[in-house]
Order: structure tokens, then sequence, then C-alpha cells
């Protein structure tokens, strides 16, 4: 994409209506990828969605030795690990790219060659996003680790073991850094105060198909009784519900009706309770959900953050652009990111009402209370909303952009719109399939 083409035009005031697809969770994608190298054979993962997230780590694991190519369906990928002991690591730092995974190469690399280097990590800039937790469970395992100029590098001259691990916080990656390191790793490991997102689940699902030993109580405990050895997998990887979320965000917004083929109502049941509140109308079938605005006033509500299986923070920025749409004063606490909530002040330049604070408004105090974060937000609506210039800081303000833009009156030039492809796959198409009038100045969309 050209710098030219990082800019969208976006004519708003038509309702979004129609019908999209969701494959393949961003957030687990890639972590089964990533599984895949813990295997002594091929594995088929299938409803990959083409994002760049996905194609970061696809570079990053054919540059391990992994052969990854398409399968037979549409989504399909079969990736080959047997020959990664033989490969030739080089230039590692240019695949990193903007994604979070390499991170969680750690523990499958430790295990096959003894030896790991991880570069620095991208990821939306949405808060401090440290990693201390995975460099403190990988020291628990017995991984030494060194600092370098360019990044991390490990070994693990004893090998890994299994030991008795309690995060600080539940963290989603720290979760998935701890399964996939147990697996291989000699005897039991008991992870208590674990993420339990329902991609983290899923990422168990693939494990145990390929011969892992893994056990969750109900009080966010997970055992791992290592294995010798894994085989390859079959995998139908779970739709993305953080996609599902922002176009049913957007329907609201822009008063519009939109199926969304591929949602589930499982992994969505807090985010439609909050839809249901905020006078959001939807109907759940065997292949997905239909989400509608159905008419008169939104209602304002309190809204807080939190680990599964509270809200989640990606559904957060969508659903505050349609608040700013809802009748009343509503409450945003952002429990999980400590600065996730900048991306309301370009709201507000189009016309919305929105006051952050630093304290913690709403139901529980949070990490970030007397430490200076603005990581609460009063949403003063309904406002009308006016076409703006807006630069997209991060994945889900970006998309959130999109919505504002697309209930907003008049015309939005939207700045750096390629970053929404590190998450929603092929967005513009969508877009205009629900009848959004948008241009790439000097291309025809659609
Ligand atoms: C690729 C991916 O799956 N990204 C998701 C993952 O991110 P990610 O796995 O990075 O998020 P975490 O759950 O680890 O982070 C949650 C909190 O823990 C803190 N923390 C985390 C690790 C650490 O070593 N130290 C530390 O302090 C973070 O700063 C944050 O405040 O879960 C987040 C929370 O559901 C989602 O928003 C992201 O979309
Ligand atoms: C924060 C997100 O992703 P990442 O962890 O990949 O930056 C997101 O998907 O909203």
């Amino acid at each position: 994409m050209s710098v030219n083409d990082d800019v969208l035009l976006v004519h708003g005031g038509t309702p979004l209506e129609g019908e999209i697809r969701v494959r393949g969770a961003k957030n687990l994608v890639p972590k089964a990828m990533v599984a895949a190298l813990l295997g002594s054979e091929p594995s088929r993962l299938r409803n990959v969605p083409d994002i760049r997230d996905v194609r970061v780590v696809r570079g990053l694991l054919q540059l391990h030795g992994v052969t990854v190519r398409p399968g037979e369906e549409p989504g399909e990928l079969v990736l080959d690990p047997t020959r990664v002991e033989s490969a030739n690591v080089a230039d590692i730092d240019a695949h990193a790219g903007s994604s979070r995974i390499p991170i969680l190469f750690c523990g499958p690399l430790l295990h096959r060659l003894g030896h790991a280097f991880i570069p620095g990590l991208g990821g939306c800039d949405i808060g401090g996003r440290p990693i201390d937790f995975h460099f403190d469970v990988l020291r628990q395992f017995g991984a030494v680790i060194e600092k370098r100029a360019d990044g991390q590098y490990l070994e693990a001259p004893k090998g890994l073991r299994g030991t008795k691990i309690r995060l600080p916080y539940p963290s989603v990656g720290a979760t998935e850094q701890v399964l996939l390191t147990a697996v291989l790793a000699e005897g039991v490991t008991e992870l208590s105060n674990a993420a339990v997102e329902p991609e983290i689940e899923d990422l168990i699902c693939v494990l145990q198909k390929m011969g892992a030993i893994i056990a969750m109580d109900t009080d966010r405990t997970i055992r791992i009784t290592g294995v010798d050895a894994l085989r390859g997998y079959n995998h139908q990887a779970l739709p993305d519900r953080l996609e599902a979320a922002s176009w049913a965000s957007a329907a609201l917004a822009t008063e519009g009706d939109i199926y969304v083929r591929g949602a589930q109502q499982r992994s969505m049941m807090t985010f439609l309770n909050t839809y249901r509140k905020v006078g959001g109308a939807f109907e759940i079938d065997d292949e997905g959900i239909r989400f509608w605005h159905p008419g008169g006033q939104l209602k304002s509500i309190a809204l807080e953050t939190d680990v599964h299986p509270g809200f989640q923070t990606d559904w957060q920025q969508p659903l505050v652009v349609a608040l700013t749409q809802a009748t009343g004063l509503s409450i945003i606490h952002e429990t999980v990111y400590e600065s996730r909530l900048g991306f309301t002040s370009a709201l507000n330049q189009m016309g919305a009402h929105i006051q952050l604070y630093r304290e913690c408004l709403g139901g529980s105090d949070c990490r970030f209370g007397q430490r200076n974060f603005l990581h609460s937000a009063v949403v003063s609506g309904p406002t009308k909303l006016q076409g703006a210039d807006l630069v997209i800081p991060d994945l889900r303000g970006g998309f959130s952009y999109l919505i504002a833009a697309l209930a907003a009156q008049g015309t939005s030039r939207v700045h750096g719109i390629d970053l929404i492809n590190r998450g929603y796959e092929n967005f513009m198409e969508k877009l205009v399939d629900l009848g959004a009038k948008v241009e790439l100045p000097g291309q025809a969309l659609g």
C-alpha cells in the first residue's frame, strides 16, 4: 500500500446494512501457528484470516525453518516444523513487524533449539505493555535471559522444568507463554491467576490435540503435565469475537443492521448483555448474529473493562462511539490498559462530549487509580458528529474512527488506515458491501 492509499475518505450519514463474515480470531490464530513449532509433524489450521498479524507470524515461522503453505480449503494453512533444527535464522528483526507474538516463540524455541532470540515487540500503543511477567515465568522454568541491544537472548542450559507459578495479574500473553513452555517441560506446572479468555481455551484445545495434558480449574488455575513429544494438530480456529463486536458497534452507531456470519454467542455473552442494556437489538442463529439499531433512543450505561469473563477491553473503543449517541451520561472505567482512552480526543473534535478522569469511576478500584492515568471517561450524549481529519492511533481506535466517520455528517479523511489491516480482514471490501460511502483518493472501491 502506498502512502496515498493510506487515507480513506468516508462520507458519513449512511446506515451500514447487510452481511459480513468474520473468520478465525486475531488473538488465537497467530498463537496456534506458534504452537505448530512444538510438534514433530505438520499441523493444519483452518479458518485463518488474511490479516497482517498472521503474515508477520508466517514470516517468523518460515525464518525458523517452518514450511507454511495454503491447505486444500480457503483459509487453511499447513505448517510443517520438521526442519526447524537445520534452519539458519537471520534478519529476525525485519520480520518482527508490528505484532506482540514474537515473545511467544521463547518456550517452543528453547525446547527445540536450546536457545532463542526475541526482537523488539510491536502491538498497539495503549499503555506501557511491559513483558516482565513473561521473563519472570521463563526464568522459573529454568531459562537464562540476557538483554542485548537489539532484543533478548535466551538459553536453557539445564532444560526447562515444570514449576509453580502465580501471575500478578491474569495476563493473556503470560498465560500463553506458560502454556507453550509447560507442555514439553519436565514434570508438572501449576499456574494460578491465569487468564481464561476464549482464545486461551482454544489454544489449550490445540495443544491437547497435539498430545498435551492440560487441566483447567474453575478458579483460574491451570495444571499442565509435561509430555516428551507432541504431534501435529488439525484445528478450526474459533471466530473473532472482537471483530464481531466491532461490526455490532458499527451497526448501532450508524443506525444500521448487520448480520455477522461466524459470530458466536458463547464467547460474546458479556458483550451481548451490554449491547442489550444500551438498547441495541440482536438475534442469534446457528451461523451468526444479526445486530441492529431498533429505533428510538439508546441508553447510557456504566461500563468497566476487565479480564474474561468481564467486558473485553478490545470491545471498549468501538462501543464508546455508539455511546456518543446514547441519551445521558455513560461512564467507562478502563482497567486493563492505562492509556486506552486517548482516542476520544478526536471524537470530541467531531462533536462528542467525552471527559477523561484519573480516578477509578465505576464499580471498583483498579491498578491505575492514584497513578495519574486518564483511564476513566464520562460520555455525555447524544451528540451529532461532524466529519473531520482523523489520524488512526491504534487498531481498535482506528476502527472506532471509521465508525465515527460513518456515523457523522459530512466527509472525514481517515489517515493511517493500513493499521486496521493488522486485525480486520478485508475491512474496506466489507464496508463497501455494507453500503458505506468510502473512497481511496484516486481509486475506485467496490
Ligand atoms: C495478541 C493478543 O492476544 N493481544 C491481546 C492480549 O494482549 P496481551 O497478551 O499483550 O495483554 P495482557 O493480558 O498480557 O495484558 C494485560 C495487562 O497486563 C499487563 N502486563 C502484561 C504482561 C506483562 O508481562 N506485564 C504486565 O504488566 C499489561 O500491561 C496490561 O495492563 O490480551 C489483551 C487483553 O485481553 C488484549 O487487549 C489484546 O488484544
Ligand atoms: C490490543 C490489541 O492487540 P495487540 O495485543 O495485538 O496489540 C487489540 O487487538 O485490540
